[in-house]
């Protein structure tokens, strides 16, 4: 199989399915990114996908190829580049879809399975099915959406919670879900449940998905901001409800807010796409979302502006955290790199660490101090921000920090702290929701 675009999902995709038995060939357009993973070296930070990739390129079923001619041969070939937002839009930036698409069709053959694995616009895989159709090779479409978690990509892809096929109606819809049964065997034989539907259905199962996550953080942002007002604590809440199995105490963890490569603009992208169906009222909430998630950003970047004893061009701010989320190194869209900028922007000498994400965040934000210790971040600060809840940063001694700060103010972007054991150690604490 070939698997084309090897970024954060598809790298993890190529090297798993070969890990499973399969003969993978990766392809991407970066020289740079071809020639590391060629050296078993991934090109972002990804627990356990060393040692698969390691593993699937000594198996000798693994090889990575600039040359998209060298999907020719494969039987079943994943879409996996990038969906990202449109300059200057909320779209989904569709040119990487099509551009791998029109590069494959020279080297398709009659059988071969297109799989589209990126998130799309629903109407997207109608419309490339009859792009195949037209170019005569013979080959056929199915559209396979990827729900793996960063930090758990591996064991997200080796055993998802669910699988789903958007297949064409007729002989080429039961060809194309053989093919996608030989292909994830191994994960249907441990029971997987597996939706086998429509491309349209298969294309708003993902969105939805994303969306409904979306939807649980900002709600629970919105009882942090009406916690903030009247005293209650929503980390409580939360436990309260999620009680509730209906409700569940999953993704209700209050805070900086959601950021990454999807969520943000995967409801931005489904908001536009429901516009142009004239269906723009039915997911106007999600504006809403977006906006909660962002006023989440704004509310850390003033508390800790009104925290600081100083003023905040005098004062010096320590951020630990610049990855969108614990065990990634991924900064796009990150909260807390946001906050690291923001408050750089109002003048605080800001240093920032992350045990991932500096080199990122740097290539981004040169104009930010970074430190890899977390002493060395720490040392004089006059306030102490907690925008990732990175396991080295939830372990910080309160007693130790308190010693190498000016001044003992600590805003908590992820409600990750112990409240108690910090002010115990004579810190000001600020929890977002929290009193
Ligand atoms: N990152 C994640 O956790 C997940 C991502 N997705 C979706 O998967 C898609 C890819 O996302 P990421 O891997 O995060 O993006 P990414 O930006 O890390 O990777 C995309 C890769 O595609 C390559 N590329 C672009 N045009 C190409 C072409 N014409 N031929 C070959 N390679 C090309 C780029 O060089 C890049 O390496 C997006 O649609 C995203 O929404 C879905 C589930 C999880
Ligand atoms: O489409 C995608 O790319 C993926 O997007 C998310 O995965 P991911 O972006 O890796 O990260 P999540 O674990 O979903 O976290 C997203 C953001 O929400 C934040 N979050 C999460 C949970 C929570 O309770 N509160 C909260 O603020 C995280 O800090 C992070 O910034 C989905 O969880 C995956 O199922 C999906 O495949």
């Amino acid at each position: 199989m070939s698997v084309i675009g090897c970024g954060y999902l598809g790298a993890v995709h190529a090297s798993a399915m070969a890990e499973l038995g399969h003969d993978v060939v990766g392809i991407d357009v970066d020289p740079s990114k071809i020639a590391l993973l060629t050296n078993c070296t991934p090109p972002f930070f990804e627990p356990g996908l060393p040692e698969i990739l390691t593993s699937a390129m000594a198996s000798g079923r693994l090889r990575f190829s600039t040359d998209i001619a060298d999907a020719a041969g494969s039987d079943v070939h994943f879409i996996a580049v990038g969906t990202p937002q449109k300059p200057g839009s909320h779209a989904a930036d569709m040119r990487f879809v099509d551009a791998a698409v029109d590069a494959l069709l020279p080297h398709l053959a009659p059988g071969n399975l297109v799989v589209g694995k990126s998130t799309v616009p629903v109407g997207t895989a109608a419309r490339l099915a009859d792009v195949i159709t037209a170019s005569g090779t013979g080959a056929h479409l199915a559209w396979n959406p990827e729900f793996l978690r960063e930090g758990f990509a591996v064991a997200d892809t080796v055993s998802p919670d669910r699988l789903v096929y958007g297949v064409p109606t007729g002989e080429a819809g039961e060809r194309a879900t053989a093919l996608l049964n030989e292909v994830y065997a191994v994960a249907l034989a441990a029971s997987t449940p597996l939706v086998v539907t429509d491309y349209a259905t298969a294309e708003l199962v993902k969105v939805s998905a994303n969306a409904f996550l979306a939807t649980k953080i900002s709600f629970i942002n919105a009882m942090a901001e009406i916690a903030e007002v009247s005293g209650a604590d929503v980390t409580q809440l939360a436990d309260a409800i999620g009680f509730d199995a209906r409700i569940g105490r999953k993704f209700l963890n209050a805070g900086v807010g959601f950021g990454g490569g999807c969520l943000p603009k995967d409801i931005r992208a489904f908001t536009a796409r429901a516009e142009e169906l004239g269906r723009g009222e039915s997911v106007a909430f999600l504006k809403e979302v977006d906006a909660i998630n962002l006023r989440r950003r704004q509310r850390v970047v003033d508390l800790t502006v009104e925290a600081l004893a100083r003023p905040v061009h005098t004062s010096k701010v320590a951020i630990l955290g610049l990855s969108f989320k614990p065990n990634s190194d991924d900064v796009r869209d990150s909260p807390a790199l946001d906050v690291a900028v923001q408050l750089h922007g109002l003048g605080a000498g800001v240093v920032a660490t992350d045990p991932e994400g500096i080199a990122n965040a740097r290539a981004r934000h040169p104009q930010l101090n970074y430190e890899v210790s977390v002493e060395e971040t720490l040392r004089g600060a006059d306030a102490v921000v907690l925008v990732t809840e990175w396991p080295e940063f939830r372990t910080i001694d309160p007693i130790w920090a308190a010693n190498l700060v000016r001044t003992p103010i600590i805003v908590d972007g992820r409600n990750a702290l112990d409240a108690v054991a910090w002010r115990a150690a004579g810190w000001t604490y600020y929890g977002l929701g929290r009193p």
